[in-house]
């Protein structure tokens, strides 16, 4: 059975751009349109040439994408106005890009308070900027903007926007929940009877996500008739976002419903680079990644409780909608407190420690790890721990060293320009094959000392860790008031960029942070074979 064409859309560069703390470089815009264009997005937006000296720029010079459609976005024509002698339509008509995205009012209300202006007026607006947009030789896409909200209002004038921008010449009508509130059984039976008057396959949806629906919202457009999508990149957009095409597009890829109809210009193999892509934007704005984000989120094909990953273990359709590898995510079997034997025997797997399912061992770290988790550890971010808890049930953690006291000092002082100083002083005693060896350091906090002392000299086992480093420190206070816990975790990484978590609970938190040193060095020792 051949599959209907849906084209997606996307406008990160542009909605995204107008999204609370977002801020595009032109460098950064370059590449995100070259990440769409490889994705396989039909339609890349690349801003809006003349509302600021970037846009402008960026549209200034020609974007050479393999397949996407460029587009230049910008509003009608101003009332009163020929679209001939319009300033913004001269930067559109200027801007090099392949299609222009006009907005164009189609709510009554908005015409009346927003443009102060006529209906009949708004009408003509549409009807100039799009044949002259089209005489100029572009594609031509109209956002009608507010249309739900103004098509409830009054659906006359709602629908007489949309037809005029089509018989005007537009290839689509993209019909704007702007506000975002529109829920998804109203949005398919306007879009319904939208395409009664306008073919459904020159009508787009843009639906922004206030109720958490855009993504539903724009699926009852196509199922309505709708043939194309806007959305963004992780959902960015204004307020709370637009469509997420990193939901979208597996959905359409992988789900029955979408999948049997429609074919969208995301081939299989680039499907199975999406986490890659939206890590890509994240990376570019700065951004931690949404670890919930469905699909492409951290979490996303993680199994946590021993029920579900005795399961998983069997069969990972038991508790996995889609295969984390179609959208290049990975399955991920947590050990905690909710964990079971599975958990444990899974994550043993990962890192090739051997126990027996039935070894009465394995029994006593599925307890360790839960007495432990209760006391306020929490093995899921500490991987390099539990390594460790797990090798030391098994008795194969040798006595690398042996550290018979530390002291830490911390003093204020005025140093010889007069100025405050805090300054801490570390001195350590470990034992190294029967050798007692005594270090001190300063640092620049209590923690820092007592690293760089506990690093200074080992002895024999210098060697493996000189290129280990301390690139991350992390302290949560459990239980607030004077039973307070402190949870300390401290990632490494070592001279070949490998990076491990390792923790430490007491109710000091030097003690915390020692313990969570100490395993890291621990851990870097098992890790290089280092001879007893
Ligand atoms: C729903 C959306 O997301 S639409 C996209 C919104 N994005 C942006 O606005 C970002 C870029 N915008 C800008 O840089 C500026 O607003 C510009 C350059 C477009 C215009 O700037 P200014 O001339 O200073 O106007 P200002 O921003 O104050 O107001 C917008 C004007 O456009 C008019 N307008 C708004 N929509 C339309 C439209 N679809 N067609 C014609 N005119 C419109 C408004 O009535 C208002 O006119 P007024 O100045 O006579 O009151
Ligand atoms: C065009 C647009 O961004 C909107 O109506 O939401």
């Amino acid at each position: 059975m051949s599959r209907e064409r849906l084209y997606l859309y996307d406008t990160t560069l542009r909605d995204g751009a107008q999204t609370n703390g977002v801020d595009f470089t032109l460098h950064d815009k370059k590449l995100i349109a070259s990440l769409l264009d490889d994705l396989g997005i039909d339609y890349v937006e690349g801003g809006y040439p003349g509302a600021n000296p970037l846009d402008t720029e960026f549209f200034g010079t020609e974007q050479k994408l393999e397949r996407a459609t460029f587009a230049a976005f910008g509003m009608t024509r101003r009332p009163g106005r020929s679209a001939s002698n319009d300033p913004g339509i001269a930067m559109l008509i200027d801007a090099k890009a392949d299609a222009i995205c006009f907005v164009a009012k189609s709510s009554e209300y908005q015409v009346r308070v927003a443009l102060e202006t006529t209906n009949e007026e708004n009408i003509a607006s549409i009807r100039d900027s799009v044949s002259l947009a089209k005489d100029k030789g572009r594609e031509v896409l109209v956002d009608c903007e507010h249309f739900f909200d103004g098509y409830k209002a009054n659906p006359e004038f709602a629908l007489q926007c949309a037809k005029a921008a089509y018989e005007s010449g537009a290839r689509w009508v993209v019909l704007c929940d702007t506000n975002g509130g529109t829920m998804p059984d109203e949005v398919e039976a306007i879009v319904g009877e939208v395409v009664k008057h306008i073919p459904g396959a020159h009508v787009g949806i843009h639906a922004h996500n206030d109720t958490e629906q855009a993504v539903a919202n724009s699926f009852a457009a196509v199922r309505a008739g709708a043939r194309q999508i806007q959305g963004t990149l992780n959902g960015l957009g204004e307020r709370c976002g637009n469509a997420n095409l990193c939901s979208m597009i597996p959905t359409l890829k992988l789900k029955k419903e979408f999948a049997d109809k429609f074919e969208i210009g995301v081939s299989d193999d680039k499907l199975a680079s999406l986490v890659q892509v939206s890590r890509a934007l994240d990376n570019i704005l700065d951004r931690a990644p949404n670890p919930h984000a469905p699909y492409v989120g951290g979490s996303a094909f993680v199994t946590k409780t021993g029920i579900h990953a005795s399961a998983v273990l069997k069969d990972p359709q038991t508790y996995e909608h889609v295969p984390p590898e179609s959208i290049g995510n990975h399955r991920k079997v947590l050990v905690s407190d909710q964990a079971g034997k599975s958990n444990v025997l899974a994550e043993l797997a990962r890192t090739n420690i051997q126990f027996d399912r039935d070894d009465p061992r394995l029994s006593r770290l599925v307890e360790k790890l839960k007495e432990r988790e209760a006391a306020g550890y929490a093995y899921e971010s500490a991987n390099a721990s539990f390594d460790l808890l797990a090798r030391s049930t098994l008795g194969t953690v040798p006595e690398f060293f042996r550290v018979d006291k530390f002291d830490v000092n911390v003093e204020q002082r005025y140093n010889s320009h007069g100025q405050r100083v805090t300054v801490a002083m570390a001195v350590i005693k470990v034992e190294v094959d029967g050798e007692t060896l005594i270090s001190a350091a300063e640092g620049n906090g209590p923690v820092n000392a007592l690293d760089v002392a506990l690093r200074k000299d080992l002895g024999k086992y210098q060697k493996y860790i000189e290129g280990l480093k301390l690139v991350d420190y992390r302290v949560r206070i459990l239980n607030g008031g004077t039973e307070a816990v402190t949870r300390v975790l401290i990632e490494s990484e070592d001279e070949d960029g490998r990076r491990w978590t390792t923790i430490g609970v007491s109710p000091n938190i030097i003690d915390a942070s020692f313990q969570a040193l100490m395993d890291s060095v621990v851990y870097k020792l098992v890790q290089s074979n280092a001879p007893v």
